[in-house]
């Protein structure tokens, strides 16, 4: 039986998932965790469990892990691709309109003045010239990052009139099917912060993306500028942030990350971190982040993780071992060697990688003893670059 801690609020539709399978325990309380599955939770400060192999991330941005740790562990992080993206779209699309008919503001306003009785109608009328907006027709939206959402805002902005922009270097084959012919294509970051009157982050946060909007970059803005940030708060240096809002350069900066350095300044729109959060999107997260992990403690395949590559091969002999390990030659050859010093026969086998890594499933075809399985996993863990070995 296998043991699977939740952290945050899963969904009960992913939940359900792993405690209605005999297979799985949910939160065990005497069974070390098998494998996590979690939303926001930090793992950075945690002491991951010893007996952990995977960590699903009901999600999509793994920053809250600390993935290469867990892959020099032999853990395996999944994510879940696209699982929230609409609901992260119909958000930014609610939050550009919102904030260009200065809405956030205006429905403070009349809540101010709930006490003035019948007096209220006359104080609105009066009142509404401070709150005067723009329409997004013809304006031109500027989407960093085209993956799962930047895509469905890009295209959906297109439809409600916007003129599209769009700058990402590394936009997947599948994702530039989907991408409209419409959408104009960015060759530098400079193009969308000169010509933009609103731009929309979706990239993950790295090394690369930390602080992509900073002081050089507000430079280079129109006045007037609205900026969303439904990605995370680490890409925009919020100190020149302030600068170009104190400056007149933004305009609104709406953030799905606030903290104490910008909430409260002026032109700052804080949202809870509600990107994802629909009902339709925490479940769709859940089940997928619960599934995939199910299926890799049980079976060895892999989906959808940010470390290793998807691997899938039906079960076709008895036994199966599964090795993650570093890609550098002559791994499988080890192995299928030390197997048949075990005179194992091989049914199958599978050797896919990712980068520095790669993971390799041999089906074999003979029973195993407790005493051989462990001496095959001892041989197997000895060879110079494997992370983990797992006989199931
Ligand atoms: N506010 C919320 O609740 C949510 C926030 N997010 C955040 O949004 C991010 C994006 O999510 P998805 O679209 O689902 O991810 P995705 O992986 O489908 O798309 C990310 C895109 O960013 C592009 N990219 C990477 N580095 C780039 C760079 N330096 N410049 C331009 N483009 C670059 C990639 O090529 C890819 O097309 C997540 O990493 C996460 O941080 C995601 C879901 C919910
Ligand atoms: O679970 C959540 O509500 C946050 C979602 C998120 O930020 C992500 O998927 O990257």
């Amino acid at each position: 039986m296998y043991s699977i801690q939740a952290f945050n609020a899963i969904a009960d539709a992913g939940l359900k998932l792993i405690e209605e399978d005999l297979d799985f325990v949910l939160n065990s309380e005497t069974q070390e965790p098998d494998g996590y599955i979690a939303r926001s939770f930090n793992f950075h400060n945690y002491a991951i469990g010893e007996q952990v192999k995977g960590i699903a991330r009901a999600g999509a941005g793994v920053n809250n892990i600390p993935v290469e740790h867990c892959t020099e562990r032999g853990i395996v992080v999944f994510n879940t691709p696209g699982a929230n993206a609409n609901a992260v779209k119909e958000l930014v699309l609610t939050c550009i309109m919102a904030s260009s008919r200065n809405l956030f503001d205006a429905v403070k306003w009349t809540a101010e003045i709930e006490d003035r009785g019948k007096e209220i109608p006359e104080l609105v009328e009066k009142g509404k010239k401070q709150f005067v907006g723009t329409e997004i027709k013809g304006k031109r939206l500027g989407v960093i990052g085209v993956g799962a959402i930047g895509v469905l805002v890009a295209n959906d902005a297109l439809e409600l009139g916007m003129e599209v922009v769009a700058f990402d270097p590394f936009i997947s084959v599948e994702t530039a099917w989907r991408l409209s012919q419409n959408v104009r294509r960015a060759i530098t970051l400079e193009e969308i912060f000169s010509t933009c009157d609103y731009i929309t982050m979706h990239v993950p946060l790295n090394d690369k993306t930390k602080g992509l909007l900073n002081e050089n970059a507000f430079k280079q803005m129109k006045d007037g500028i609205r900026i969303l940030n439904f990605s995370r708060g680490e890409l925009v240096d919020e100190q020149a942030l302030k600068l170009a809002i104190e400056e007149g350069i933004v305009e609104n900066y709406i953030t799905d990350f606030p903290n104490e350095n910008i909430l409260g300044t002026n032109k700052v729109i804080g949202v809870p971190h509600l990107g994802a959060s629909t009902k339709e999107s925490e479940e769709n997260c859940a089940v997928m982040a619960a599934r995939q992990l199910k299926h890799y403690l049980k079976t060895g395949n892999i989906k959808h993780s940010v470390n290793l590559p998807d691997v899938e091969i039906p079960f076709s002999g008895k036994r199966r071992l599964a090795v993650m390990h570093k890609n550098i030659p002559g791994m499988v050859g080890r192995m299928t060697g030390i197997l048949a010093k075990f005179e194992m026969n091989i049914a199958d086998m599978i050797n896919r990688s990712k980068d520095a890594w790669a993971y390799t499933i041999i089906d074999i075809d003979n029973e195993i003893d407790e005493t051989t399985e462990q001496n095959i996993k001892n041989s197997v863990n000895e060879i110079q670059g494997t992370v983990s070995v797992r006989l199931l």
